[in-house]
C-alpha cells in the first residue's frame, strides 16, 4: 500500500497526469514531453548564485552566515543549452540526432523518474531515446540480450542500464557485455580503468561524479590543492568520484569505507552510551581517547553502569579485541567497528575537508558540527521520507540518523528491512538501495517540485484517499546532510533536490554525444 502510495506521489508529480497515462508513455520507443523542472525565480537567482559562488571561493574560505547554493538546476540548463549546439552538429554528421538506449528492468518508480527524466532532457536537446523496458522476472541472459541489440542498434550512440537493477541480476556481468564506445555510464571495466589509472587515456566516465565535477568547476570552485572527503565508496559514486578529484588536482582525497559510517546509521543514543563506556574502560582505544562531547548523550545512570560492566568485562576479558565485542554487531556477527578507525572520528574526518562529498543514502546523516566552516558541501544524496501529519517538522529539527517524526522509506538505510549488504553497492544518489522482494519502498529518488522549505517535499494528499492508517502522507525528499543546519556553516552546498541530480542527466547527455563523437571519429577512442 505505502509502495502504491508513493510511487503515485512520485510519478503524479512529475507530470501531474495519470499513472495510466504515464506508465504508457515510459515504455517504448517515447520521447517523454515534460515541461522542465524548476521554478523560474530559482534559476535566475542561480546564475548569480554560481557567480557569488566563484567570487566567494577565490576569496574567502569562511561563512558568513549562509552557504551559497550550488544551484544544480541552473548549472544543469545551462550546460545542456551548450550541448544543443553540439546536438545540431553532429545531427549532420550523422545523417540523424545522436540516439540513447536505456535499459529499464522492472517499474520502481524512482527507476522511471530518471529514465523519463533522460528521455525529455534528450528530446529537448533534439536528441532520440529508445527504451527497452523489461519486466521485474526478465533473466540474466535475456538481460545480457538485451543490452547487446542496445549496442547494435546503429541509431543508437549511447547506452545505460537504468540501475539498481533486481536481486537475481548481476550488474557486473551485464557490464562486460557494454560496448565500451557506447558505455554513457562509463560502468565498463575498459572505461573504469582507463579512468582509475593514470596514463590510459580517460574515455567514459559515470554520470553523477562528472556532474559534481562539472558542478564545481562552472561554480568556480578550484579543486586544486584542497583536501577532498568522500564520504561513501559506491562503484557509481564514491570510488570514481575520489578518483576524479585526484586528477583534477586535489592534494589528499579520503575516501570513507561505508564500514566507517554504518553506525551513524543506528540508533544514536544507544550507540552513543555505548562508545562512551568503551572510551571510559578502554583507554587504549586508537584515535581519540573519548568520543567528543558534542556527539555523547550523557547516558541514565543505570544504562551506563550497566553498559560500563559490559564495557569492562569484555575488556578484562579479551584485551583490545574486546573492542569489537562491546561496539560491533551484537556478539559473533561481524565487528562494525575496525581496528585503526572508530565510527565516532568521522565528524574529525570530514571536518578536515575543503570539499567534502556525502553520497551515502541516509537522509540527513551529516551535521552542521561534521562540516569546517567554509566548506564546499556537495550532496549526492537523495532520500524520501514520509511523515504523518501529527510529525510535521522541517528537516532542520531532525533528530540525529535521521528527520524528526519522519519514517525514512528507504530500505537501504535499515538493514533489518532489506538494505544491502555493508559490502554490496549503494550510495546517495538512488543506485544501491531497495528490496522488492521485502515489500520495502526505495527511499531514493528525486523530486523536481520545490515546496517545503524550498528545497523540496511537500504535503500530498495519498492517491486514492490515504496511507493505509487512512491519513495523509507528507513525502519529503531530503539529502544525506541536514541542509537548514550545515548551509549555516558551510561556504556553499547542493540542496537536494536541484543539486547533483540535474548535473547526472545533464552528464548522461554530455557522454552520449561524447560516444557519437567517438563514432563518427571526431574524438579518438
Ligand atoms: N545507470 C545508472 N543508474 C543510476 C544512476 C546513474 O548515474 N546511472 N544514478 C542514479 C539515478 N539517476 C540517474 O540515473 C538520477 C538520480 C536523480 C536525478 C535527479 O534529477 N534528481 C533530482 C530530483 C528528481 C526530480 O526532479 O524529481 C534532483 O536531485 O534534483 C537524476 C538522475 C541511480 N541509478
Amino acid at each position: 500500500m505505502r509502495h502504491a502510495t508513493y510511487a503515485c506521489w512520485l510519478l503524479g508529480r512529475q507530470c501531474q497526469r495519470p499513472l495510466a497515462e504515464l506508465s504508457k508513455r515510459y515504455i517504448g520507443h517515447v520521447v517523454a514531453a515534460t515541461t522542465a523542472t524548476g521554478d523560474a525565480t530559482f534559476a535566475a537567482a542561480a546564475v548569480s548564485a554560481s557567480k557569488d559562488a566563484a567570487a566567494h571561493h577565490r576569496t574567502s574560505s569562511s561563512n558568513d552566515g549562509r552557504a551559497t547554493v550550488l544551484d544544480g538546476r541552473a548549472v544543469a540548463a545551462a550546460w545542456e543549452r551548450e550541448l544543443h549546439a553540439e546536438v545540431r552538429n553532429l545531427t549532420e554528421l550523422l545523417g540523424r540526432p545522436p540516439g540513447l538506449g536505456v535499459v529499464l528492468v522492472g517499474s520502481r518508480p524512482d527507476s522511471m523518474l530518471y529514465v523519463a527524466k533522460k528521455q525529455e532532457a534528450c528530446q529537448k536537446a533534439g536528441m532520440q531515446t529508445f527504451v527497452h523496458h523489461l519486466p521485474d522476472s526478465v533473466s540474466q541472459a535475456q538481460l545480457e540480450a538485451a543490452v547487446s541489440h542496445a549496442c547494435a542498434d546503429c541509431r543508437v550512440d549511447g547506452v545505460l542500464i537504468q540501475l539498481p537493477l533486481p536481486r537475481h541480476l548481476s550488474e557486473e556481468a551485464v557490464m562486460e557485455v557494454l560496448d565500451p564506445r557506447k558505455d554513457v555510464d562509463g560502468f565498463h571495466p575498459i572505461n573504469m580503468g582507463r579512468m582509475l589509472m593514470r596514463g590510459r587515456g580517460v574515455r567514459l566516465v559515470p554520470a553523477t561524479p562528472l556532474g559534481c565535477i562539472e558542478l564545481l568547476r562552472r561554480s568556480g570552485v578550484e579543486v586544486q590543492g584542497k583536501t577532498c572527503v568522500v564520504l561513501g565508496d559506491s562503484n557509481i559514486v564514491g570510488t570514481p568520484l575520489a578518483a576524479m578529484l585526484r586528477d583534477k588536482g586535489a592534494a589528499a582525497v579520503t575516501i570513507c569505507h561505508r564500514r566507517s559510517y554504518r553506525e551513524w546509521f543506528e540508533d544514536q543514543e544507544q550507540v552513543q552510551r555505548t562508545r562512551a563506556a568503551a572510551a571510559v574502560c578502554l583507554p587504549g582505544l586508537p584515535g581519540p581517547s573519548r568520543p567528543p562531547p558534542s556527539l555523547v548523550t550523557p547516558p541514565p545512570a543505570d544504562a551506563a553502569d550497566a553498559s560500563a560492566e559490559a564495557a569492562a568485562a569484555a575488556a578484562a576479558s579479551s584485551g583490545a579485541a574486546g573492542t569489537d565485542a562491546i561496539v560491533g554487531s551484537g556478539g559473533g556477527g561481524e565487528a562494525t567497528v575496525h581496528e585503526g578507525f572508530q565510527s565516532y572520528q568521522l565528524p574529525y574526518l570530514t571536518r578536515s575537508a575543503d570539499i567534502l562529498v556525502v553520497a551515502v543514502g541516509h537522509p540527513e546523516l551529516v551535521r552542521s558540527d561534521w562540516v569546517r566552516p567554509g566548506a564546499v558541501v556537495i550532496d549526492v544524496g537523495i532520500n524520501v521520507v514520509s511523515t504523518l501529519p501529527r510529525a510535521r517538522s522541517p528537516p532542520g529539527a531532525a533528530a540525529a540518523g535521521g528527520p524528526a517524526g519522519a519514517e525514512t522509506l528507504s530500505g537501504r538505510t535499515d538493514a533489518a528491512a532489506g538494505a544491502p549488504p555493508p559490502d554490496q553497492e549503494g550510495d546517495g544518489s538512488g543506485g544501491g538501495c531497495s528490496d522488492a522482494a521485502a515489500g520495502q519502498d526505495h527511499g531514493t529518488t528525486g523530486n523536481g517540485a520545490s515546496g517545503f522549505n524550498g528545497h523540496g517535499g511537500g504535503w500530498m494528499s495519498s492517491c486514492g484517499g490515504g496511507s493505509s492508517s487512512g491519513r495523509n502522507v507528507m513525502f519529503q525528499v531530503v539529502g544525506d546532510v541536514s541542509y537548514e543546519e550545515v548551509s549555516q556553516v558551510a561556504g556553499a552546498i547542493t540542496p537536494v533536490p536541484g543539486g547533483v541530480g540535474p548535473m547526472t542527466i545533464a552528464a548522461v547527455l554530455h557522454n552520449t554525444l561524447k560516444a557519437a563523437k567517438y563514432r563518427v571519429g571526431l574524438e579518438p577512442w
